[in-house]
């Protein structure tokens, strides 16, 4: 609120001190494009609550709330940030679609660019990036920035970071055994965009600051429903279906997908388990969207126990898939080599 009434006011008028927030009007989880699987909610729970640290422990999504996790963020409005965000170039990529499919500029090499079906990337400093999103219009390439958190930013995104809940963060990488916190990274779009489903390898607890986003999780045990492009591929770790066009010939074990869901706003903190396939679609009419995220790499294995989970399952196919390409040097040669020693005699 812009003018919040001051404290003496109040008492004058003998209301009640502390009125009680407005009560969070559930956003209708049906916001945002229609699906063709099911879903169920992601539990929503405030995030001292004893049953969200039983989530996180099992690798499960939960939103939480009240954390203040990022609060200091909440003023970082596109003003704010073009006088305070420093003078370097940010990554700014542009899609002729709302999909922003990932990719790993390492890996372009091998492969050309013909995969880049419409997407790019730009540097650019901040001013220009609020002036492409604030006189965007249908018809414009979308956008969306992508920049991490680091030194170079300016003395008041410092305090802010610096205010940001670090004594409760810790404590989760902490209790869960992960490890070190790798990076953070600001995203800001368009209401619309969507980043298309794929998995991290990383643990991620995804901060929202301003905007909506309609965030669905499917659990590692989908792997085979979402038919990833091979490791060696720049799109490695993301999904060749597309959910809102699916083609059940080629991907017939897409049919029997169900989602996870949660909206997340302004506040709220979305963890998303390592490996957990994951779509973002930033909802609209919710006005540009901010997210900063929190990726900490996995803790050490520790003692095997059987039977393995799906995402352990999930990195020896990596690590074998690796293995084998490089040995065998040609990417054709992996479905022959693979089917001779299993067609037949595991099957
Ligand atoms: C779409 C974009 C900007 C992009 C383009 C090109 C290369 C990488 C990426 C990339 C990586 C992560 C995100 C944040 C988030 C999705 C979301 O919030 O949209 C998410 O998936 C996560 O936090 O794990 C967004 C992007
Ligand atoms: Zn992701």
């Amino acid at each position: 609120n812009e003018n919040p009434t001051p404290m003496s006011a109040k008492s004058e008028r003998n209301e009640p001190a502390a009125s009680q927030p407005p009560k969070r009007i559930e956003p209708a989880l049906t916001a945002g494009r229609k699906r063709f699987f099911p879903t169920e909610a992601i539990p929503r729970l405030h995030y001292n609550d004893p049953k969200a640290n039983e989530l996180i422990s099992q690798e499960r999504p939960v939103v939480l709330t009240e954390s203040n996790l990022v609060t200091t963020a909440m003023g970082w409005s596109l003003d704010f940030l073009k006088i305070n965000l420093g003078e370097g170039y940010f990554s700014v990529y542009f899609s002729d679609t709302d999909k922003f499919r990932y990719f790993d500029e390492k890996k372009r090499k091998d492969f050309g660019d013909d995969f880049l079906v419409g997407l790019e990337r730009k540097d650019m400093k901040f001013p220009e990036f609020v002036e492409l999103i604030r006189n965007w219009k249908e018809g414009d390439k979308r956008i969306y920035l992508q920049q991490a958190l680091t030194d170079g930013v300016g003395k008041r995104i410092v305090i802010d970071f610096l205010g940001f809940n670090w004594n409760w963060i810790n404590d989760q990488q902490k209790r869960n055994n992960w490890g070190q916190l790798t990076s953070n990274l600001l995203f800001i779009g368009q209401e619309g965009n969507i980043t298309p489903v794929h998995y991290d390898e990383q643990q991620n607890f995804f901060a929202q600051i301003s905007g909506k986003k309609k965030c669905t999780l499917f659990p590692p045990e989908n792997f085979d429903s979402f038919y990833p492009y091979p490791v060696h591929h720049p799109h490695d770790r993301q999904s060749q279906v597309d959910l809102d066009n699916p083609d059940f010939e080629k991907f017939p074990k897409l049919s029997s997908i169900k989602g996870h869901e949660a909206i997340v706003e302004p506040g709220d903190v979305l963890y998303i388990p390592m490996y957990w396939w994951h779509e973002i679609e930033s909802l609209a009419d919710s006005g540009i969207a901010t997210s900063i995220n929190f990726w900490y790499k996995a803790g050490p294995t520790g003692k095997i126990e059987y039977p393995l989970k799906a995402h352990q399952k999930v990195a020896m196919m990596r690590n074998i898939e690796k293995m084998i390409t490089e040995a065998l040097n040609n990417y054709e040669e992996v479905t022959p080599f693979m089917q001779s020693m299993v067609l037949g005699r595991y099957s």
